[in-house]
């Protein structure tokens, strides 16, 4: 199979990797020329995982017409402020039967759209979109340690075809029909490793990370219920396994800028610094205006968001978390 992935920042050739070590022969599109010439010359991207080694049957190109001809699959991995215009430029290049898979996490602000319905918005034909999630470091991945990944599809043939691109002994991949519950799980879970990242950074101890933690599990499950979603899709790889991963490993862009946060670094020194995506600092500003207009209570978003985006100070938010009188511990949940 010929597979196009759009973007090559760490899990975007992290998951080239995977798709050509099947035998596909993957081309990646990148918006950087040195991303791009490095792949092709010395194949290695020089500024993500640059200590892996790709297979030689990945190549890379900036000409996005060029990465999808005759694509029989295509796979975007950009972060997700630049989904909407990527998918853009993509979709008069992209056939309307060939299948799409998301890596995306994210919820676009303004929208409250997921990523796999930006993509259809912009491509058509979401049903042969599917969302691939789950507890996933590409720093591992690339390395072979035993993983696991849910790709979630309207369509089942849609998320199969994909399973057979990238499945392995050390990538295992479980499916489902709840896209709505998978991504918004990936989205919003980023938000709570932030705030596990300032509180670890504010010397708070594991109690109170579990407390953010299985409270955060919650928060979710009343999103994804609100949403559309199943909230058992909480329970598994997109929900509870990311949360995990991404709370409490030092591979994690959003626990590390929390920690940096509660330390004084702003997300545009962070940003800089590490030329990595933050989604979490973005989905804090998009998942609140979701939650406020499915009138979901969340209340570590709404902390997050007025901490990043209303200059909130930490102890403000602290005490207006710890002040909430605790309820019933499923509200929102099981109707
Ligand atoms: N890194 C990981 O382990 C995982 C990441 N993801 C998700 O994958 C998505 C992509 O993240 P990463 O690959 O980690 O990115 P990254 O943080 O490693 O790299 C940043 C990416 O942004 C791209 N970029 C920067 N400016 C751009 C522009 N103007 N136009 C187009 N692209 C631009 C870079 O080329 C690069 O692809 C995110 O939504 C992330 O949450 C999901 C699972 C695992
Ligand atoms: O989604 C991820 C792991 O599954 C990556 O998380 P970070 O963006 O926090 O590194």
């Amino acid at each position: 199979m010929k597979i196009t992935l759009i973007g090559s920042g760490s899990w975007g050739t992290a998951i080239a990797g995977r798709a050509a070590s099947n035998g596909n022969d993957v081309i990646m599109w990148s918006h950087s020329e040195e991303c791009a010439r490095g792949i092709n010359e010395q194949g290695v991207n020089p500024r993500y995982l640059t200590q892996y080694e790709l297979p030689k049957n990945v190549s890379a190109t900036t000409d996005i017409v060029k990465a999808l001809e005759c694509a029989d699959g295509i796979i975007f991995a950009v972060p997700s402020t630049h989904l909407r215009e990527i998918a853009n430029q993509a979709a008069p290049y992209i056939c309307e039967t060939t299948p799409i898979l998301c890596l995306t996490k994210g919820i676009e602000s303004t929208t409250g759209l997921l990523m796999n319905e930006v993509i259809g918005d912009e491509c058509g034909h979401p049903e042969r979109i599917a969302a691939l999630s789950g507890p996933n470091h590409a720093e591992e991945v690339c390395q072979g340690q035993l993983s696991a990944a849910v790709i979630a599809a309207e369509d089942n043939d849609v998320a199969s075809f994909f399973k057979g691109i990238l499945l392995a002994p050390e990538f295992r991949i479980y499916l489902s029909g709840d896209v709505i519950g998978v991504e918004m799980c990936g989205a919003i879970k980023n938000i709570i490793a932030i705030v596990c990242g300032i509180a670890s950074g504010a010397g708070f101890g594991d109690n109170t990370l579990a407390l953010i933690m299985t409270r955060g599990l919650a928060e979710i499950s009343r999103l994804v219920h609100a949403r559309g979603g199943e909230a058992l899709t909480c329970m598994g790889l997109a929900g509870m396994g990311d949360l995990v991963a991404t709370c409490t490993s030092p591979h994690s862009r959003n626990r590390s800028f929390g920690h940096a946060f509660s330390q004084g670094t702003s997300l545009e020194q962070y940003q800089s610094q590490t030329h990595m995506v933050v989604e979490g600092a973005h989905a804090a500003k998009s998942a609140t205006e979701l939650a406020h207009i499915l009138g979901v209570d969340a209340p570590l978003t709404f902390a997050l968001n007025d901490a990043l985006w209303h200059g909130q100070s930490m102890q403000e938010v602290l005490t207006n978390l710890v002040d909430r009188v605790p309820t019933e511990e499923f509200y929102g949940i099981i109707e």
